[in-house]
């Protein structure tokens, strides 16, 4: 039985109608520290996360977790649609009425939680500003604050700093050490080995596979970065 807020996935298959993407997933996702999921593209990334958020459900094995909220979970920007005719503000207060239900008034303290939000990720200037006006980066940042107004345990982010100038990832590393020691467990997909380096844990994918897990230290290896994605990453933050 994983502890409270742990995350634990046994013998996980899964994947998209009979394209089978993750295959025999076992993994402990330790609580309140932060997870960098790390592979090439397509090797399962973000597949990974939506089973851990329940959009996706396993074909085989489970996922085992502690916490009774929903999960947090932040898609990469591209996949919101341009379109969508809401503010900044509304989006953010999107994540409290997931935590409220839908059909519940907002508060002044709920709103109060949207503006915080937004003003950790330095968007609060832009909260009456249409989601789709935003540039990429922008709208990056309004899904990671909508995210955070869910108040979730389990906080799954795709890829949150990809694209992001320096500013703005450097906001980006402050709410992951922030939602840690508030005790909440991050998991967050990357291709950015400084900050797979920063976090407590590492899974490195390959082809839906699980190649190793642990310290990010000890599995981002320049031998298995090198195994797992060529040449391409050597010389980039891994460690031999
Ligand atoms: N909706 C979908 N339907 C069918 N196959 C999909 C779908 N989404 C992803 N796939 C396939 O699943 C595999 C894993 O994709 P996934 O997006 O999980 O990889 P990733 O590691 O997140 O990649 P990236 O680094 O490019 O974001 C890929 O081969 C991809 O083509």
């Amino acid at each position: 039985m994983a502890i409270h807020g742990t995350v634990a996935l046994h013998d996980l298959t899964a994947g998209y109608g009979r394209r089978t993407v993750l295959r025999g997933l076992s993994a402990e996702l330790p609580r309140a520290e932060v997870t960098a999921v790390v592979g090439p593209n397509g090797s399962g990334k973000s597949t990974l996360l939506a089973v851990l958020a329940g959009v996706i459900r396993p074909g085989h094995g489970r996922v085992e977790r502690g916490g009774a909220r929903r999960p947090g979970y932040v898609v990469q920007r591209s996949a919101v649609s341009d379109t969508l005719p809401i503010t900044v503000r509304d989006t953010v207060a999107m994540g409290r009425w997931a935590l409220r239900g839908p059909w519940k008034r907002l508060t002044a303290a709920d709103w109060a939680v949207v503006d915080a939000c937004l003003s950790r990720l330095g968007i609060l200037d832009l909260a009456g500003r249409r989601l789709g006006a935003l540039s990429g980066g922008q709208r990056q940042r309004a899904l990671l604050a909508q995210g955070l107004a869910q108040e979730p345990d389990l906080l799954l982010l795709d890829e949150p700093a990809t694209g992001l100038d320096l500013e703005a990832r450097q906001y980006v590393r402050t709410v992951l050490e922030e939602e840690k020691a508030r005790g909440v467990t991050v998991v967050h997909a990357t291709h950015d080995l400084d900050m797979a380096l920063r976090a407590e844990h590492c899974l490195l994918l390959n082809d839906g596979r699980l190649i190793a897990q642990g310290p990010p230290s000890a599995v981002l290896t320049t031998q298995a970065l090198s195994g797992v994605f060529g040449g391409a990453l050597l010389g980039r933050g891994g460690q031999s």
